[in-house]
């Protein structure tokens, strides 16, 4: 069933006023790794939370109770908002999900301008953090309500809604909630199928759809010694020093060509086979690709299979920060007394959190005492997610390549993305439904980097597909 197209004349026809509230959204700094900004998560809670009831649908704010940090303290987590319209019995049923939280953004990070004012470029770039990731599909779903909202029209199908505000910092809270809701008597009991808008095309010209995600496990491993900050020329080769340390042991997980060193996790991944390695040379990918995204030519593979399955078949091992280093300008000479080295592995089936941290926790442990240091090492595990992979077949990727079609002129490529979304093989597992991944953005769009943006032409024919989506899915002959 194609969507109406005063439903599409609609979307064009209001793109200013979607683009204008993107920026409203973006302005709200909803921050879920920073305690400082917990109450702007919150806020973009509600906010999300009057949108949508004002395009009537029926919401409810759920409180997920407490976040326990790493040392023993307490933070309030923000809400779930869960909604849902419609209840046609005859009807399909499908549930979104999204999330309104935000990786954090200094300008300082290297951002051209404030990263939580939307800047609307004449290229069409809309630069702000969240535009792609992820508060720009959630605003697609919405302007779809809109459109139904303001015509009095119903929609193909009923619709349950559950957006969150910890998916970039483990999804606490939300694996309880998704199995307690789908229970009979639950908000997402009866949910046909599930669809997710929160990652990326592989390129900046052809639309996918996903059916895999990485799992991730992130650690921080914390070394200290003395009692307080030294003076590098009163204590230099005189003590221990915390940072040495852990630059030895941050320096024996992960090869500079991407090969995990960590003995056991790369040998638990079988190897692809000659046919697994056709789907790679079929999508519309190539090594210039990765290095335009990436902005410089620093791509490890020469081979496109190569990189495709590093990104999607191969788990990966990733250092992201030290924490109590000294790293401000200048030249301070310090010998830091405590550091905390972050990384985190993307996992692919059959590695889960649960096989990994014990290799990971064993080899730290041992290569420290092979440093024969008098500093103490901890290693702590902060969160986790499992892989997921599904059957492309479904009719509910079959509704979504019929969209593709309808509203990019072309046959969507069929990705694994190398992220993660921990809370996807939940739904999958407690609903017992197909669940698909329907990304608006493009590849080059830099979630997570500075100078995040979406595309006007990914945000308006986005939420034409999101829109044309809901109508195949009522199309569907199960
Ligand atoms: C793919 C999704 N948009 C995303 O960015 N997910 C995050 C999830 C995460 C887990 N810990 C911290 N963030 C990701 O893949 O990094
Ligand atoms: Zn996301
Ligand atoms: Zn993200």
């Amino acid at each position: 069933m194609p969507a109406p197209t005063e439903f599409l004349d609609f979307v064009d026809s209001n793109a200013d006023a979607f683009i204008k509230r993107l920026g409203d959204a973006v302005a709200i700094p909803s921050i879920s790794g920073e305690a400082a900004h917990r109450e702007d998560v919150e806020k973009m809670a509600k906010w999300l939370d009057e949108q949508l009831t004002a395009v009537g649908v029926e919401t409810k704010l759920v409180d997920l109770g407490d976040q326990t940090l790493p040392d023993g303290g307490k933070l309030k987590l923000p809400p779930a908002l869960l909604g849902r319209i419609g209840s046609d019995p005859k009807k399909k049923t499908v549930l979104l999900y999204g999330h309104f939280d935000v990786q954090p953004a200094r300008k300082e990070d290297g951002w051209d301008s404030d990263p939580f004012t939307l800047v609307v470029h004449e290229d069409g770039r809309l630069v702000g953090r969240g535009s792609t990731d992820d508060k720009g599909p959630i605003l697609g779903w919405l302007n779809v309500l809109q459109y139904h909202f303001d015509h009095k029209k119903d929609l193909p199908v009923n619709l349950k809604f559950c957006f969150e505000g910890m998916e970039e910092s483990g999804s606490d809270g939300l694996d309880d909630l998704v199995k307690k809701e789908s229970q009979p008597g639950g908000w997402f009991h009866g949910a046909d199928c599930v669809c997710i808008s929160d990652n990326y095309w592989l390129n900046t010209r052809t639309p996918v759809l996903t059916y895999g995600l990485r799992g991730l496990t992130y650690f921080s491993i914390h070394v200290s010694g003395p009692s307080r900050d030294l003076h590098s020329g009163v204590f230099g080769r005189t003590v221990h020093e915390p940072m040495t340390d852990l630059i030895a042991l941050m320096g024996k997980l992960v090869a500079g060509d991407g090969r995990i060193l960590i003995p056991g996790v790369e040998e638990m991944v079988p190897p692809p086979t000659e046919e697994e390695k056709a789907i790679y040379e079929r999508l519309d990918y190539s090594i210039e690709d990765i290095e335009e995204s990436a902005g410089a030519k620093i791509a490890i593979a020469d081979d496109k299979i190569d990189a495709l399955m590093g990104r999607m078949r191969f788990p990966s091992l990733s250092l992201h920060g030290i924490e109590g280093a000294f790293d401000g300008s200048g030249a301070k000479t310090v010998i830091p007394a405590k550091v905390s080295g972050k990384f985190s592995i993307r996992l692919v089936p059959p590695q889960t959190p649960e096989l990994i941290e014990p290799l990971v926790t064993f080899f730290l442990e041992s290569e420290f005492a092979k440093l024969k240091s008098k500093n103490s090492l901890t290693v702590e595990h902060l969160h986790g997610g499992k892989p997921w992979v599904t059957d492309h077949n479904h009719w509910n990727f079959e509704a979504a390549k019929a969209a593709t079609r309808a509203v990019y002129n072309r046959e969507p490529d069929l990705t694994r993305e190398g992220g993660s979304i921990p809370v996807t093989l939940t739904f999958a597992d407690a609903l017992g439904v197909n669940v698909l991944l329907l990304p608006m953005g493009r590849g080059d769009d830099g979630a997570h980097s500075t100078n995040e943006k979406l595309d006007r032409s990914n945000f308006i024919e986005g939420t034409k597909l999101l829109g044309t989506y809901l109508y195949e899915i009522a199309a569907v002959d199960q």
